[in-house]
């Protein structure tokens, strides 16, 4: 049996997660970390200040942040010092962030790293990144869309098709939105839309001469997150000890 700990386990992608893990064989949830102290389909949710409590007492498998940036270092710090495998969805890290959790993580312990679990935007990614192979000499614009609550932009899936774009195409300059006189160079344009209870949408347009081509994907639903999370779960316990991304986890 994996035992799993969710850190943000209150929260919407938190309480998903939790559902599937229920629902799931093989897997049981031990318990959860929020700002505030609660219980969770019959487990305990500490406070953060209690975290190694918990990790030391229920021994999880796993812990699972989907928070907020600041938090999830702290909370990554936290399994790491309790060799606890890791799996993290929680986006907007800073560079330095990054290099903060690189260095905790490698060596430490397993972990899937991804800005977005769902199986269709990891083979999303993939046709942009073919895409942008083939389409080199066309203007490409990205967009994303997400609900009016999400305190991160652009989403990290939108960082993670820049980073792809960056790969294929050469380090393009980014622009973020565009007003007033703007005459367009060789930049690939950024645009995010927040509004209700869009769950996540994502565009790549390469637009020529007389034609445009779209690679996009809809989110409907983030238990299409959650259940990308849930097997990165499963799949982490034992892995070696360094970042692994969701393509490791699909293999492909
Ligand atoms: N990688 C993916 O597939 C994916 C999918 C959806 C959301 N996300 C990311 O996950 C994160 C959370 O998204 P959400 O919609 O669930 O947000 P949310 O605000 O609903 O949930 C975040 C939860 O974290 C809690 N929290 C804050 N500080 C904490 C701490 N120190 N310790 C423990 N818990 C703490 C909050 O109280 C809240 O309950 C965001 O960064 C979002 O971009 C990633
Ligand atoms: O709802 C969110 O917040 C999401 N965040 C991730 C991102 O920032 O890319 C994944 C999509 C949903």
């Amino acid at each position: 049996m994996t035992k799993i700990v969710i850190a943000g386990a209150l929260g919407r992608m938190g309480t998903t997660i939790a559902r599937i893990v229920d629902e799931s064989p093989g897997l049981e949830l031990v318990g959860g970390v929020d700002i505030k102290e609660g219980t969770l389909l019959g487990t305990d949710v500490v406070t953060p200040d209690r975290i190694d409590e918990l990790l030391q007492s229920r021994r999880p498998d796993v812990l699972i942040d989907f928070t907020v940036a600041d938090a999830a270092v702290e909370n990554i710090k936290a399994a790491t010092r309790n060799g606890v495998a890791l799996v993290v969805g929680t986006t907007g890290f800073s560079p330095e962030q990054r290099a903060v959790i690189e260095e905790a993580v490698v060596g430490t312990v397993p972990a899937v790293i991804s800005s977005n679990y769902s199986v269709g935007v990891n083979i999303f990614w993939q046709l942009v990144r073919q895409a942008a192979r083939m389409l080199a000499d066309y203007d490409v614009e990205v967009t994303e869309a997400h609900h009016r609550y999400k305190k991160d932009a652009p989403s990290g899936t939108a960082k993670t098709i820049l980073e792809i774009l960056d790969q294929e195409l050469g380090s393009r300059e980014k622009v973020y939105g565009r007003e007033g006189m703007s005459e367009r160079k060789d930049e690939i344009g950024v645009h995010v839309i927040r509004g209700g209870d869009i769950v996540g949408d994502h565009s790549v347009l390469f637009a020529g001469n007389y034609e445009c081509i779209e690679v996009s994907h809809r989110a409907y639903d983030r238990a299409v997150f959650a259940e990308g999370a849930v097997r990165a779960a499963a799949w982490v316990h034992g892995k070696e000890k360094r970042i692994h991304s969701m393509q490791d986890v699909l293999g492909i």
